[in-house]
């Protein structure tokens, strides 16, 4: 999966991943009108709102991109009907032959994570068959529990040809809290990173590893050093655009290849229809707006490359 994440980068020229993140006051009122005179103020109306927002999004980028995240929590705050809206995403993502990457930042002991590894990569076994779960093509993953927590993921990657990507630098404010304590004498997430090269090493694709990592377009300084150090890991690079990143941040996490990292933006795709910027486009045309968000995200980033 990390050979097509790789030739749909090069195809599109777009580094980036839209990230589908769907919170109802982000979703046009036509639509959850629409969605709530069929099913109701329900959960299972919430569901349906935000799997047709996601639908109408993804037909309108989809041409345009590699990848997408959708991060679970948004669809898990709604129940069981807001997995389902999950599902129908990832499945109607990979139909447009998007790479999807589950953010669903997972990471247990290791019979705990070898169930989440099989639940969103893997195939889980029933009688004499095999069902995939979610199916997304990568997965977000929490590295704290240790290496026992990530041995599974990497176990079902090797199997079914997907990837990980694993936090190292978050891009939150209180990141440092924990990931920044120094450790003889080095910062957490260095040592992270260095155990992301190697659990890299087992599985390799042609140039990169199917174990990525998660770097914060918010600590540009850090996400330097993490590239030295993990030469060979894609890194997915989150917190363009809402959270402050702009392109000319994000340089020093590609590699000289001009690949090796891929940048996230959410609501400053999803949601554009709400900024002044995009406002020309109005609650009707939101899909149009989201449209013009990636197109801008692609010239900035591809603008802060080519003056590197
Ligand atoms: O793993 C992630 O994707 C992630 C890691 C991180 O350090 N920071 C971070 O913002 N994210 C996710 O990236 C997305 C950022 O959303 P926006 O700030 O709206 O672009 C959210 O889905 C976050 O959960």
């Amino acid at each position: 999966m990390i050979q097509k994440l790789i030739s749909k980068i090069e195809k599109t020229h777009a580094p980036i991943v839209v990230g589908l993140d769907p919170m109802l006051n982000y979703i046009p009122k036509q639509i959850q009108e629409k969605a709530f005179k069929e099913y109701g103020e329900t959960l299972k109306g919430a569901g349906e709102a935000i799997w047709q927002y996601n639908k109408e999004i993804i037909d309108h980028v989809y041409d345009l991109i590699p990848a997408v995240k959708p991060q679970i929590a948004m669809y898990e705050q709604f129940g069981i009907e807001g997995l389902i809206a999950f599902k129908k995403t990832v499945d109607y993502c990979k139909e447009k032959d998007l790479v999807v990457i589950g953010d669903v930042k997972r990471g247990d002991i290791g019979s705990t994570s070898a169930a989440y590894a099989v639940g969103h990569l893997g195939k889980v076994q029933v009688g004499s068959q095999k069902f995939a779960g979610f199916d997304e093509d990568f997965a977000t993953v929490n590295p704290y529990l240790g290496t026992d927590g990530i041995k599974p993921f990497i176990d079902v990657c090797k199997e079914e040809k997907k990837g990980i990507f694993v936090l190292v630098k978050t891009s939150n404010p209180s990141s440092g809290e924990f990931q920044d304590r120094l450790i003889d004498g080095r910062p957490l997430y260095e040592i992270v990173g260095e155990h992301v090269a190697a659990w890299g090493e087992e599985c390799m694709g042609d140039k990169y590893s199917y174990v990525g990592a998660v770097v914060g377009a918010t600590y540009p300084e850090q996400g330097k050093i993490l590239r030295k150090i993990m030469p060979k890991a894609f890194i997915l690079v989150p917190g363009y655009g809402a959270q402050g990143g702009k392109g000319k941040d994000l340089v020093h996490f590609f590699n000289e290849d001009g690949l090796g990292a891929i940048v996230n933006s959410s609501r400053g795709i999803i949601a554009a229809w709400k900024q002044e910027k995009y406002a020309k486009y109005g609650e009707a045309a939101f899909a149009e707006a989201s449209r013009a968000a990636v197109e801008d995200m692609i010239a900035d980033i591809d603008g802060a490359l080519k003056n590197r």
